[in-house]
C-alpha cells in the first residue's frame, strides 16, 4: 500500500476510458432503472467527449431490471429464468442510455459480449475493430455480457471482469469501476464499520485480495474481490483502475480533472509496453509474409502499419488473428504480429492497394494487413539467426519499440 495521496488522479491523463457501473447503482438497488443516475453519467461522458476523450460504458443491471419489470421479488435460480430476465432488462437499459445520450447529441451502440468473443483470437480482433470504429465515430458503446446465450460454465458472471477484458481489448488507459461504496476498504464496510479506506495501491498486490469480500447487497454479484481482480487484469495491458462511488456527484468529470476520489489501483507498466510484452508472450508463429523494400522501410523507419501492397509472398497457412512474421527478400525477420487476414485472403490481396481489398474479397475488415499496435519488432534485424521465422532460434523481441 502506498501513502501517495497528493498527486493527481491517474484518470487526469487518460484519453481512452472504460467506465463500469454496477447493478445496484443502475437499478436503484433493484427497484428499477435509476434514470436520474443514467442521465448524470450521460452528461458527464458527453463532457469527457468534448474534452477529446473516448469512453466505453460497461453497464450491469439487465437481470435486476428484468426482475423488476417481470415483478420478481427474488433472484431466480434457474439459468433460463436469469437469461429471460436479462433479455427483458437489457431492453430497458439500452433504451435508457439511448435517450439520455441523445439529449447530448451522442449516439450509443449496444455491444453484448461473451467469454468466447474475447478468448478466440479472430473474434477478439473483430470485437476490437468494431469498438475502435464506434469510438472513432464518436459513438458511446454500451457493453454488457450476452447473458441470454451464455451457459453457466462459460459465463464471466460479473461485469468487473468484463470491464477489465474490454480495457485490455481496446488498450484503454484506465478502468473506472463505479459501485455503491466509496472504494476498497481493508474489510467489507457493511460487516466491519472500523475497516480502513485504501486510497492507493498497486494493482495485483495479493494483499488486496485478502481484504476484498463478496457482494454485500444481494443485487450485485462480484463484490470487491472481482473488482480487485479486474484491476489486476486491466494492469496487464497497462490500464490503471479507480474504484469509486457512483453516487459521488460528477465523479467521472472530477476524476478526469485530476481529483483523487475512491481507490486507485495502479498499473506498473504504461499501456504501450504492456501491450508489447503481452504480444511477446503470445507469439506462436503460424507463417510468414515477405515484404518489399518500401514496406520494410515503412515499418522500421516510418513507424507505419503493414499494408497488403507491400507483401510479395506468403508462406504457411494461417487465420485472421494468428501470429505471422514479416521478413525481407533475404528471409530476415523484422517484426511479427497479429495478422488481420487469413493466408488465403492475404495471397489474394498482396501487392494490392487497400482500396482494392473490398472488391477482391467482397468486404474489407481492416485497412491494414497488420496494425502497428499488434506488432513486436526484432532487436537484431540483421542477424541471420533471427531470420529463421518458424523453426530457428527465438529472436530477441524489442518490447520498447514504437
Ligand atoms: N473490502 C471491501 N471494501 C468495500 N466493499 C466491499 C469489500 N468487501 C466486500 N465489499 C462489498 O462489495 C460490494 C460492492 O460489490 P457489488 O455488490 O458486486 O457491487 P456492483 O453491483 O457495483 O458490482 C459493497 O457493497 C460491499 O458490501
Ligand atoms: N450481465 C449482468 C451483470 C451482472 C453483474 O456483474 O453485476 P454487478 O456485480 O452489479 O456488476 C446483468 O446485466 O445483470
Amino acid at each position: 500500500m502506498s501513502s501517495d495521496t497528493t498527486a493527481k488522479s491517474v484518470i487526469a491523463n487518460a484519453k481512452r476510458l472504460v467506465a463500469k457501473v454496477g447493478s445496484s447503482l443502475v437499478t436503484n438497488e433493484g427497484r428499477g432503472i435509476d434514470l436520474a443516475a443514467v442521465e448524470q453519467w450521460a452528461e458527464q461522458i458527453a463532457a469527457l467527449h468534448a474534452q477529446g476523450r473516448q469512453v466505453v460504458l460497461v453497464s450491469s443491471g439487465a437481470i435486476a431490471e428484468g426482475m423488476a419489470r417481470l415483478g420478481w421479488a427474488a433472484r431466480p435460480h434457474t439459468m433460463h429464468e436469469l437469461q429471460a430476465a436479462a433479455a427483458v432488462g437489457q431492453m430497458g437499459l439500452v433504451q435508457a442510455y439511448e435517450v439520455a445520450f441523445a439529449r447530448h447529441g451522442i449516439r450509443t451502440a449496444q455491444i453484448l459480449l461473451t467469454h468466447e468473443d474475447l478468448a478466440d483470437r479472430k473474434r477478439y480482433l473483430n470485437a476490437r475493430t468494431t469498438l475502435y470504429t464506434l469510438l472513432s465515430l464518436g459513438v458511446v458503446p454500451i457493453v454488457n455480457e450476452n447473458d441470454t446465450v451464455v451457459t453457466d460454465e462459460i459465463r464471466l458472471g460479473d461485469n468487473d471482469t468484463l470491464g477489465a477484458l474490454v480495457t485490455n481489448l481496446i488498450e484503454a488507459d484506465a478502468l473506472i469501476i463505479l459501485t455503491d461504496q466509496a472504494g476498497l476498504y481493508s474489510a467489507d464496510p457493511r460487516k466491519n464499520p472500523t475497516a480502513e479506506f485504501i486510497s492507493v495501491a498497486q494493482a495485483g498486490d495479493p494483499a488486496l485480495e485478502a481484504m476484498a469480500g463478496g457482494a454485500g447487497s444481494g443485487i450485485g454479484t462480484g463484490g470487491m474481490l472481482t473488482k480487485v481482480l479486474a484491476a489486476r487484469r486491466a494492469a496487464n495491458s497497462g490500464g490503471d483502475t479507480v474504484i469509486a462511488s457512483g453516487r459521488e456527484p460528477n465523479v467521472l468529470l472530477r476524476l478526469a480533472n485530476g481529483e483523487r476520489i475512491g481507490t486507485e489501483l495502479r498499473a506498473l507498466l504504461p499501456v504501450r509496453s504492456a501491450r508489447k510484452r503481452w504480444l511477446a508472450n503470445h507469439l506462436r508463429l503460424r507463417g510468414r509474409v515477405t515484404l518489399d523494400e518500401g514496406a520494410i522501410r515503412a515499418l522500421t523507419q516510418g513507424h507505419k502499419s503493414l499494408l497488403a501492397i507491400g507483401v510479395i509472398a506468403v508462406e504457411g497457412e494461417f487465420e485472421r488473428g494468428d501470429v505471422v512474421a514479416c521478413v525481407n527478400h533475404a528471409g530476415i525477420e523484422c517484426c511479427r504480429g497479429l495478422i488481420n487476414y487469413s493466408s488465403s485472403d492475404t495471397r489474394r490481396i498482396m501487392r494490392q492497394p487497400s482500396s482494392q481489398i473490398a472488391q477482391i474479397l467482397g468486404s474489407m475488415s481492416d485497412q491494414e494487413l497488420m496494425h502497428r499496435d499488434n506488432m513486436v519488432f526484432i532487436r537484431r534485424p540483421t542477424s541471420v539467426n533471427a531470420a529463421t521465422a518458424a523453426g530457428g532460434g527465438e529472436p530477441q523481441l524489442d518490447v520498447s519499440a514504437k
